[in-house]
């Protein structure tokens, strides 16, 4: 599929087509969801989704976590018409910060952190990232909102693995993803059935 293309038919999904296999082996993320938000209806539809079960929720503030997490969690943002505040991986914000040491899908041991002058109690804060894996990095996420206070109003994602910590976080905090649930087993093998016709 051409990647600007918008095909006629846009069933629940649709534009996960658009994503990339993983070519650069098992270092580097297994499954490329970028290459969706190179359409501009796919990204639409993809927010869309990812909004569509908070539209009666009260939220103050999205916060999107470094790096991918920026794109989606703006646009979300800006759908909503609420701000946006950068959750960031250590060692990038010049401010005073609360920080949250955690490990991810690579094994490694990471810190992320939030500025301290705009989370507080009442703030109610929807979560956006771009994937949730072992959810590690979600969890930190949750950890650094709650510690300051504020609430999470929920966490959206455009995959949601069935590991333990993707499990938990859909047991205790209402969520959103993009994936139709007979893709989700796919999602979970990494490999989804469109890559047999994914052309560059
Ligand atoms: O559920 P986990 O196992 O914690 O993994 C999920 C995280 O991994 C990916 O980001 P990555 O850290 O690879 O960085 P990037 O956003 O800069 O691509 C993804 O966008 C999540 O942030
Ligand atoms: N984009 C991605 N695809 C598959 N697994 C991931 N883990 C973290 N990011 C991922």
């Amino acid at each position: 599929m051409d990647v600007l293309a918008v095909p006629a038919d846009r069933h629940k999904g649709w534009y996960l087509s658009l994503m990339a296999p993983n070519t650069k082996g098992p270092t580097f993320a297994w499954l490329d969801p970028s290459r969706l938000y190179c359409n501009s209806q796919a990204l639409a539809d993809c927010v869309k989704d990812l909004v569509s079960p908070f539209h009666n929720d009260t939220i103050d503030l999205v916060a999107g976590i470094d790096a991918m997490g920026f794109i989606l969690g703006a646009s979300v943002a800006t759908t909503l018409g609420k701000g946006f505040l950068a959750v960031r991986k250590a060692g990038h914000l010049c401010v005073a910060t609360q920080n949250q040491n955690y490990t991810d899908y690579t094994g490694r041991e990471k810190t992320m952190e939030v500025r301290l002058d705009v989370l507080k109690p009442g703030v109610r804060v929807l979560l956006v990232d771009q994937w949730i894996e072992t959810g590690g990095t979600m969890k930190a996420a949750i950890q650094l909102v709650e510690q300051l206070g504020a609430t999470v109003v929920g966490v959206a994602a455009v995959a949601i693995e069935n590991t333990e910590g993707g499990k938990w976080i859909k047991e205790n905090y209402k969520f959103s993803h993009c994936i139709p649930e007979e893709l989700q087993s796919q999602i979970d093998q990494k490999y989804l059935n469109s890559f047999k016709s994914f052309k560059n």
